[in-house]
């Protein structure tokens, strides 16, 4: 009923949440990938599968063009993600990438893309157990398809070509909810640029608040408190590998990444991510971690702005500065960097910051789940370790 196509996949089904006795772990087992259909899914008459070369300029223009009028909105339809071809080819070229899973449907006749869906490959650990998962992301249909039930069979089309690689979970998040959740977050926004959030309807002037008032209140430092804060270059890459590792283990789900995981995150790339360390000046350690992605959103409908700048709080780590101090120099260069308000999830140890650094609570959540893979309990957020792009 509510969920039709949901109720017939192996993920945590509502009725199971009471079932103790199901065991944590993959829910079906891996078959033959003989096993697996060879051929792809069918899809309604008018329509074919086509393969999307990133790295081929057309198609990634048309991909962002599908996405940028197509794409998640807001609760109130105000804002619309804006992912840049850049960030595009960054999301979904990491390292061993499948090009098979950047998967688009086109119109036979006008040849015109009309809806997408992407795996990148990752390795997750969900307790103790690596698993070899695929991150399902980006899937948009065009807003004249919608209800022609495309989402199920684009799903299962990228679930049978993530299986053909021998790779049986996958994880993905939602703005609504769907059987069922690992865990649920909040969304927290801290203003940068009040003013232009305020004219676009993003923020409210706050009540007995005036603007000038609520310039003073978001006002930052025109740069970085911490000594040795600098942005992270390629010869940090082991040090922040060995930081980020360690720091990871303490959450229940988290990626399990290598250098060459770090050095393509986490490299700065501009206008995609930016990310900094604190090298102790005494004796030149890598100390602590900051890195934030660059995902704008279209302004729907505004006569004067049509971008909102967002940084989104990626990964965070903090051995020697306190966490606040590291993410307030975060917010101080997002602010330089001309971004107009910096997003973070309560995931990881996020909570300890949010409320002192005046970020104010989104009107939203973001659910997280894992594909053929069962978890005992659900997560509190603080318990995860994983952010998704
Ligand atoms: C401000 O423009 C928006 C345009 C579209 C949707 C939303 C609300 C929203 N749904 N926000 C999030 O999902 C969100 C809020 C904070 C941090 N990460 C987030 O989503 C990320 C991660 C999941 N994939 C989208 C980007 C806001």
């Amino acid at each position: 009923h509510r969920h039709k196509f949901w109720e017939t996949q192996p993920v945590g089904q509502f009725k199971d949440l009471t079932d103790t006795s199901l065991p944590e772990g993959p829910i079906e087992t891996p078959t033959a990938i003989s096993e697996v259909k060879q051929e792809p899914y069918n899809l309604p008459n008018l329509y074919e599968w086509v393969t999307c070369d990133m790295n081929s300029e057309d198609t990634c223009a048309e991909v962002y063009n599908l996405l940028s009028n197509n794409y998640v909105e807001d609760d109130e339809n105000m804002f619309r993600f804006n992912y840049s071809k850049e960030f595009l080819r960054w999301a979904l070229h990491p390292p061993g990438y499948y090009k098979a899973w950047h998967i688009g449907v086109r119109v036979k006749s006008s040849k015109k893309l009309v809806a997408f869906i992407t795996g990148i490959p990752a390795r997750i650990r969900v307790r103790t157990d690596v698993v070899s998962m695929a991150e399902v992301n980006f899937l948009c249909v065009h807003k004249k398809l919608r209800s022609k039930r495309l989402a199920p069979v684009m799903i299962k089309e990228v679930t049978r070509r993530v299986h053909l690689e021998n790779i049986w979970q996958a994880a993905y998040t939602a703005g609504v909810v769907l059987p069922t959740p690992i865990t649920s977050c909040q969304y927290w926004h801290r203003s940068l640029n009040p003013k232009k959030l305020i004219d676009v309807g993003f923020s409210r002037l706050g009540q007995r608040m005036t603007m000038s008032r609520t310039l003073k209140l978001f006002k930052l430092p025109d740069s970085p408190a911490t000594p040795g804060f600098r942005k992270l270059e390629l010869r940090d890459v082991p040090a922040v590998t060995r930081l980020l590792r360690a720091y990871l283990m303490q959450f229940v789900v988290a990626p399990d990444l290598d250098e060459l995981d770090v050095e393509h995150w986490v490299l700065p790339k501009e206008e995609v991510v930016d990310s900094y360390v604190v090298e102790s000046p005494e004796d030149h350690k890598i100390t602590d971690f900051c890195s934030f992605y660059t995902l704008p959103s279209s302004i729907l409908g505004h006569p004067t702005h049509s971008i909102l700048k967002a940084a989104y709080s990626y990964y965070n780590v903090s051995t020697k500065t306190p966490l606040v101090q590291l993410m307030n120099d975060a917010l101080i260069v997002a602010k330089q960097k001309g971004f107009d308000v910096f997003n973070a999830l309560d995931v990881m140890r996020n909570e300890s910051f949010l409320k002192e650094l005046k970020y104010g609570p989104g009107d939203g959540k973001l659910h997280y789940y894992l594909y053929n893979y069962r978890i005992k309990h659900i997560l509190r957020p603080s318990e995860l370790g994983l952010v998704l792009l």
